[in-house]
């Protein structure tokens, strides 16, 4: 099923973030959202993901779905070694191999018995990816998921989401072009605002 997102406004306070927004995210394609800073984009995705609510408008196709995300902020649990954080969220029991396939697809190594509060940002913010992608879910959303990785690094990452979201709704937040251009995002949502 599509996400539609159906004239939907959203204020803080006196301020006016989403006006009349308007927009669909095709059932197993890429849409990437893009946008100034402080347009508007993860007001976007908390309202996709059902943590607020807008003030006008509506949003179908995503009551009933199963959906993962990876937010700006890491969101991990410190104590717990990646594999803990990743094994919390799955339903089905992920082996140790499988484990060891997808740090190895995102270049992350020898991190298996450390806590997470000692890895670097880096790390982190790839062990809150495979989180959100070994979750069991139809439709992944992510708020630029890659910010502070390498090139290097962003790219090997990137062909990771793509294996792991095929068939899947990917929502991908994104202020770079480049990252656009290498999920080969089937279309993508501009929040244009009056500044
Ligand atoms: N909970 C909140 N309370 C008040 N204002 C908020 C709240 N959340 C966001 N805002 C404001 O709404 C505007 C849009 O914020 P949002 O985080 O959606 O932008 P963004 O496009 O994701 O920005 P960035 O690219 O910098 O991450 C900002 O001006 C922000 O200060």
């Amino acid at each position: 099923m599509d996400i539609k997102v159906d004239h939907i406004s959203k204020a803080y306070g006196e301020q006016q973030v989403l006006q009349d927004l308007s927009c669909v995210f095709p059932e197993g394609k890429t849409t990437c959202i893009r946008g100034r800073s402080g347009c508007g984009k993860t007001t976007l995705i908390r309202l996709l993901l059902r943590l607020d609510v807008p003030d006008k408008g509506k949003i179908e196709g995503v009551g009933d779905r199963k959906l993962s995300a990876v937010f700006q902020e890491d969101r991990l649990c410190e104590n717990l070694s990646a594999a803990s954080n990743i094994r919390l969220v799955c339903t089905e029991t992920i082996t140790d191999r499988e484990l060891e396939e997808a740090y190895k697809a995102v270049a992350l190594t020898e991190i298996w018995q450390k806590p997470v509060r000692e890895l670097s940002g880096g790390m982190r913010r790839r062990v809150s990816i495979l989180r959100a992608l070994l979750a069991e879910s139809d439709c992944v959303i992510m708020d630029e998921p890659l910010r502070g990785l390498d090139e290097k690094t962003r790219a090997k990452t990137i062909d990771y989401i793509l294996k792991k979201t095929e068939g899947k709704t990917l929502i991908f937040v994104t202020h770079e072009e480049k990252e656009a251009v290498w999920l080969k995002a089937d279309r993508t949502v501009d929040i244009l605002t009056k500044h």
